[in-house]
């Protein structure tokens, strides 16, 4: 489980450390691990050229004091001092030990560029002259290494206002910050190493949660040996229509092959012939009128994706919404439901699966105000809405009332397309109907889908179809294959 931090909350817990410990100690314990993280990046020390960009804070101060313990080791360590002041201390410390100042030129020459300009101390946009220093470290041939965060990420909530550092490794102090798990922020972090300071007991509960694969693999629901289709989990998908036929496809691919014991879709001819022809597996009933009667015991319902929002989409959603069962709503689902919010009034578990724009319709919250801070409109909708969110995008973010946030970055930028929602919607569904709660069956199905979308893509573009069919190979990778029984 990878933990992560608001600004705010390190900052507590790094008051109360230092009022036991002699003043500069964390600041020592911080340079001397990023230091060994730039000698590693490094490989020789000896005779590498490291420039390092120094804000006016302890975010610079870090960058000195590690610049010094590289120039002892016989690094050629320059420093751009970019801010109006510059942490005396270890200004004088960096001096003494060999290294000198210089001008913006000394990006350009160096082997290692150091990150140094803000950390959690930074507050908007990032001004001149760090702006251009950013700019110029990101345009420059040498790998930057961030110190705590890259310099114009927000550390408690992943964004950019403008530029920002690329960094290709992050040196993060005492723990995790959020924005190191959600992007734009965690796309510019790079890879994250963690330098313990000793702020472990002084942390309250996290921010953040991000699922590792064994973290999912512990989850994941396994058939036992005595498990027949109906103990594993019947799943009830109710999506596509007549105009839209290939949701429902994909809905229930998606739920077939993330492990439901049984898939039961419910539709009108058009999708339950396409249906019928992909999925013989599926156990379809053929509705005349909008009804859930004959259908069948399911565990979990799926319900929304190509339903289409007229007479006979509501009455669908209302009956599923009318059982006991844990129901996923997405798409069509949720426009009804952002025009009708009584029915989401019901005892059993909702989990809701909308993209920016479909929360914005349920929350009202403008589309772009959600992107830009997806963690605190989604945690905003679970709150009022009093069901489980998943919000979908590049940091796909699951939030419920009084638990951490779950992030999951397993996805690519590939799955933006056509249909792959729909896909996630059946996973999701499946991992419902085998008995876990909304929290983690949508935080399981965000990473499976993520990691199957990257083997369907490998670098490529993909197709929601293939996404479905690689997501047996993404429980394969993480469950392993000795476990495959
Ligand atoms: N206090 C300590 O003992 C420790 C501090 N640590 C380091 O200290 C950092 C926090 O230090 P500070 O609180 O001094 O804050 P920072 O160094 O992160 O940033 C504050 C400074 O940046 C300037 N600034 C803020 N926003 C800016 C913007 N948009 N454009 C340009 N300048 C901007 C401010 O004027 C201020 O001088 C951590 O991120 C971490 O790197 C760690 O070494 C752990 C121990
Ligand atoms: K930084």
């Amino acid at each position: 489980m990878r933990i992560a931090y608001t600004a705010d909350q390190i900052r507590a817990a790094e008051h109360q450390l230092m009022a036991r410990l002699p003043e500069g100690t964390l600041m020592q314990r911080a340079a001397s691990g990023l230091a060994a993280a730039c000698a590693t990046m490094l490989g020789k020390v000896y005779g590498s050229r490291v420039t390092l960009l120094v804000g006016s804070g302890d975010n610079g101060g870090d960058a000195l004091y590690a610049g010094a313990l590289l120039a002892r080791r016989g690094a050629r360590v320059e420093a751009v001092l970019a801010g109006s002041r510059t942490h005396e201390a270890g200004l004088e410390a960096f001096l003494l030990a060999g290294g000198r100042e210089a001008g913006a030129e000394a990006i350009e020459r160096a082997d290692l560029i150091v990150d140094g300009l803000v950390g959690i101390g930074v507050s908007g946009a990032l001004r001149e002259p760090y702006w251009g220093l950013a700019r110029a470290a990101n345009a420059a041939a040498a790998p930057t290494v961030a110190v705590d965060v890259p310099s114009g990420v927000d550390a408690s909530s992943g964004r950019v206002e403008g530029a920002a550092v690329e960094a290709a490794l992050t040196v993060t102090m005492g723990a995790r910050k959020t924005g190191l798990l959600v992007d734009p922020g965690a796309a510019l972090a790079g890879e994250v190493e963690l330098v313990d300071i000793g702020l472990g007991p002084y942390l309250p509960d996290p921010d953040v949660v991000g699922l590792t694969g064994a973290d999912v693999a512990a989850l994941l629901p396994r058939p036992a040996a005595e498990s027949d289709k109906y103990r594993r989990g019947v799943v009830g998908v109710v999506a596509g229509s007549d105009q839209y036929t290939g949701a429902a496809v994909l809905a229930v691919g998606g739920a077939l092959l993330a492990g439901a014991g049984m898939v039961r879709y419910a539709g009108p001819g058009e999708p339950v012939a396409q249906v019928r022809s992909r999925w013989p597996e599926a156990v379809i009933t053929e509705l005349e009128r909008p009804s859930l009667d004959g259908v069948g015991r399911v565990q979990a319902w799926v319900v929304g994706p190509g339903l289409g929002t007229g007479d006979w989409a509501r009455e669908m959603l209302a009956q599923v919404l009318a059982s006991d069962v844990p129901v996923l709503i997405d798409a069509d689902g949720l426009t009804l439901v952002a025009r009708e919010r009584d029915l989401l009034g019901r005892d059993a578990p909702v989990l809701v699966t909308p993209h920016a724009g479909e929360l914005s319709r349920l929350t009202g919250a403008g589309r772009d105000e959600i992107e830009a801070d997806r963690l605190k409109h989604a945690r905003g909708a679970a709150a009022d809405l009093g069901v489980t969110v998943l919000l979908k995008g590049s940091t796909t973010v699951v939030a419920e009332p009084d638990r951490p946030v779950r992030v999951n970055g397993t996805g690519t930028a590939w799955l933006a397309t056509g249909g792959t929602g729909d896909v996630l919607s059946g996973v999701a569904g499946a991992l419902l109907a085998q008995g876990l709660g909304c929290y983690d069956a949508g935080s399981c199905a965000a990473y499976l889908h993520g990691l199957a979308g990257r083997i369907a893509s490998s670098g490529a573009p993909l197709h929601a179809a293939g996404v479905a069919a690689a997501v047996p190979a993404a429980i394969r990778e993480l469950t392993g294959r000795s476990a495959s029984r």
